[in-house]
C-alpha cells in the first residue's frame, strides 16, 4: 500500500446493530477524513449511500458480494455476521487479496492467521501483528472485551489464577430481531394488564397470574427466543461447544488466553444467561488471586490500567447509582465495583461490572484498529 494516500474501506454490515453503532462512533470521532469509503450492501444494492461529512465516498450501495469491486480495496470492515464472513474470506484471500480485512463476527477469531483486538489490553501485541504482516483483525467477543476493560489492570499485572464468571446478556447480544422481539413482548404483557393496574382492589398475585398465564399464550411474541425473556431469563446462549458447556461460555478462556497471549493458559469457566436488558452486559466474577494483595491495591491497579474503567465504591447508593445497564447504556464507560474479598479465603475476590455490549463489546475494538491501520 503506498503510505500517502488515504486508504480506500469498504464497510459490510453497517445497516446493522454493531454496524450504526461504529459509523456513529467513527462520525463522532471525525475518522472518515482519514479515509475514502465506499457502502456496500447485501440486500439494498443501488439504494442511497449513508452521507458521510468530510469523506469521500460512493453515492450509491454497492454489492457485497462484487469480488472485483472488494479486492481493489486496502481495507474491509464487516460486521454483517459469520455468513458472510465464512462467504468472502476465504474467497477473497484464495484470489491473492492482500488487504486488510476488519471483523466482527465470531468466525476468524481463532485461526492461526488472525489476531483479536482490544489495544487497551494488547496493543503490543496488535503492533507485532502488524509488522509481521498478519492482515486479518477481529473484534472479540462482546463480554470477553468487556471483561478485560474492566479487570484489564489485574491482568496485565499477572495477578489472576482463574476467574468463574457469571454473565447477565442483553437482548440486544442476540441481535435486532431478539431485541424488537422483546419489546414487542413488553408490549404484549402491558396491553393485557393495563386495566388492572388501574384497579386498586386487585390483587398483585392475581395479576402475576395472569401474566404467567399470558407466557403461555399463542399469541405471546416468541419466536425468536423461544420462550418469554421478559420477566424471565434463558440460561443458554449458543451452541454446545464440549460436553455441557456452551459455545458462549467456551469463548471466553479461549479467546481471552489468546488477546493476552499469556505463556501459562488463564482458566476462566462460567454460566452466560440471557436476561431481558436492552444492550449492556453484565458480568460477576470470582477471581482466585495468585497472591493476597489488600482491596486497596487491587482497586489501585484497576483504576490506574485504562481511562474507561471507574472503581464504584462498594456501598448500596454507589451500586444502585452507578453500576447498572441503564446507567451504562450509550457509554464507553466500564464500571467495575462490589469489589471484597469472599470469605472462602483471602485469595478469592469478588467484583461485578456492566459494559455496554454494542461499543466496548463490539464496535469500538473496530473502530481503534481501523484507525490504527489508516495512520
Ligand atoms: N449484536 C452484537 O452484540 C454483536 C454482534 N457481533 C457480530 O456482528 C454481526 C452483526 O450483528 P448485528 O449488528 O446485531 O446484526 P443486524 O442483524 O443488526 O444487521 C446485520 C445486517 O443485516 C442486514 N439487514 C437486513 N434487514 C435490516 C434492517 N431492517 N435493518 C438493518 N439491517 C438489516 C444489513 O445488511 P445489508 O445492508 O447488507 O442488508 C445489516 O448490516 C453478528 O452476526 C455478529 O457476528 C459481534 C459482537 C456483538
Ligand atoms: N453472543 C453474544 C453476541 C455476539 O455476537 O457474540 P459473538 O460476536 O462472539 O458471536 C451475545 O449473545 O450476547
Amino acid at each position: 500500500m503506498n503510505k500517502n494516500r488515504k486508504k480506500t474501506v469498504g464497510f459490510v454490515g453497517w445497516r446493522g446493530m454493531v454496524g450504526s453503532v461504529l459509523l456513529q462512533r467513527m462520525i463522532e470521532k471525525k475518522d472518515f477524513k482519514k479515509i475514502n469509503a465506499i457502502f456496500f450492501t447485501t440486500s439494498q444494492i443501488g439504494e442511497k449511500s449513508p452521507i458521510i461529512k468530510d469523506c469521500n465516498h460512493t453515492k450509491l450501495l454497492q454489492n457485497a458480494y462484487d469480488i472485483d469491486l472488494l479486492y481493489s480495496l486496502d481495507i474491509i470492515i464487516t460486521c454483517y455476521g459469520t455468513e458472510y464472513t465464512n462467504l468472502m474470506y476465504y474467497k477473497l484471500r484464495s484470489i491473492g487479496w492482500k488487504g486488510y480485512w476488519i471483523d466482527a463476527a465470531s468466525e476468524l477469531r481463532m485461526i492461526q492467521e488472525s489476531c483479536i483486538v482490544l489495544d487497551p489490553i494488547n496493543l503490543k501485541e496488535i503492533n507485532k501483528s502488524i509488522d509481521s504482516g498478519i492482515k486479518t483483525f477481529v473484534g472479540a467477543n462482546c463480554t470477553v472485551s468487556l471483561m478485560l476493560m474492566s479487570l484489564g489492570g489485574l491482568f496485565s499485572a499477572n495477578l489472576i489464577e482463574w476467574i468463574s464468571v457469571s454473565t447477565y446478556q442483553a437482548a440486544s447480544g442476540a441481535g435486532a430481531k431478539h431485541m424488537l422481539e422483546l419489546l414487542n413482548q413488553m408490549n404484549f404483557i402491558s396491553k393485557n394488564i393495563d386495566s388492572d393496574l388501574e384497579n386498586e382492589s386487585m390483587s398483585i398475585l392475581n395479576i402475576e397470574k395472569k401474566i404467567t398465564n399470558l407466557y403461555k399464550s399463542k399469541n405471546f411474541p416468541k419466536k425468536y427466543f423461544k420462550i418469554p425473556l421478559l420477566g424471565n431469563l434463558i440460561p443458554w446462549i449458543d451452541s454446545i461447544h464440549n460436553i455441557g458447556q456452551t459455545r458462549e461460555e467456551w469463548k471466553i478462556q479461549a479467546e481471552t488466553n489468546k488477546i493476552i497471549s499469556s505463556n501459562k493458559k488463564i482458566l476462566i469457566d462460567g454460566n452466560c444467561v440471557r436476561i431481558a436488558t436492552l444492550r449492556c452486559h453484565s458480568q460477576s466474577f470470582v477471581i482466585k488471586l495468585k497472591q493476597d494483595i489488600s482491596i486497596i491495591e487491587v482497586e489501585t491497579i484497576l483504576r490506574n490500567h485504562n481511562k474507561w474503567v471507574s472503581i464504584i465504591p462498594n456501598t448500596a447508593e454507589s451500586s444502585l447509582k452507578y453500576l447498572n445497564p441503564a446507567y451504562v447504556s450509550g457509554t464507553l464507560f466500564t464500571p467495575i465495583g462490589r469489589i471484597r474479598k469472599l470469605n472462602i479465603g483471602k485469595k478469592y475476590l469478588s467484583a461485578f461490572t456492566v459494559g455496554d455490549q454494542l461499543l466496548w463489546g463490539a464496535a469500538e475494538p473496530l473502530r481503534r484498529i481501523l484507525c490504527i491501520l489508516v495512520k
